[in-house]
């Protein structure tokens, strides 16, 4: 895939925490309108790829490029403002903001872009099955609602580049489905991209190409 094509482009990446590698010769391309998952054992460093490509964390060798965009040529301003508008991640930890509701907490990426638009945050909080929870407090939502917060935030504003780091692990087999349906819509009529992180073989069978992390490099 040349770089004219490749939504994502990533190369020769290495990372390591301190002393310890975490992984080293990176390479993989993710076309519009693909959606990939990532998998591998735990430990093995897919959330610290997501990171990398995000640019949430620095690796130490090799290139990010999304949509022909250098990441690490970025400072972090830059960087900053070219996740508000190109990215949604979905983390594993959710990071829904405590003292906003569910509507404000989707409703922020539309807001930092300054294009508010409760009509699609209504529509992405229904499509995630959150319908009639838009003025309810994160503190009051189980587990698996709070995922769907995080979900519907990663993709109000239809972003070119989804990153999803295990965004049906709180949930039951049919509300994950649900999820992976809603990814897959996102893609192919956006001609978005989505690299998702998962441990399920069920999510994981749903994805174009499955890529296989390993200490060593990256393979299908
Ligand atoms: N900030 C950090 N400082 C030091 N080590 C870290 C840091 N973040 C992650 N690591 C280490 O890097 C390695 C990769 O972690 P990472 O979370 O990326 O793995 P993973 O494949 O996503 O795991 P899992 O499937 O269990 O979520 C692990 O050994 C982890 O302990």
């Amino acid at each position: 895939m040349n770089e004219l094509t490749a939504l994502v482009e990533v190369r020769n990446l290495a990372k390591r925490f301190a002393d310890a590698a975490v992984f080293e010769h990176v390479d993989f391309d993710v076309a519009p309108g693909e959606f990939v998952a990532v998998v591998g054992e735990s430990g093995v460093g897919k959330s610290t790829l997501l990171n990398c490509i995000a640019g949430l964390d620095r690796p130490d060798a090799g290139t990010v490029r999304i949509e022909n965009t250098d990441i690490g040529a970025l400072d972090e301003a830059a960087q900053a403002l070219f996740r508000r508008a190109h990215l949604g991640f979905v983390f594993q930890a959710f990071h829904v903001l405590p003292h906003l509701d569910v509507a404000q907490n989707v409703a922020l990426p539309l807001l930092l872009l300054r294009r508010p638009d409760p009509a699609r945050v209504a529509e992405v909080l229904k499509a995630v099955g959150l319908d009639g929870f838009g003025d309810r407090l994160p503190a009051t939502l189980s587990g698996g609602q709070l995922q769907r917060v995080a979900i519907a935030r990663a993709l109000v504003h239809r972003p070119r580049l989804i990153l999803a780091d295990e965004p049906t692990g709180n949930l039951d087999p049919a509300s994950a489905a649900r999820i992976i349906d809603l990814l897959h819509t996102q893609v192919h009529e956006q001609q978005a991209a989505c690299l998702l992180v998962t441990h399920s073989r069920a999510a994981a069978s749903r994805a174009d190409r499955v890529l296989t992390l390993t200490a060593g490099g990256i393979a299908a």
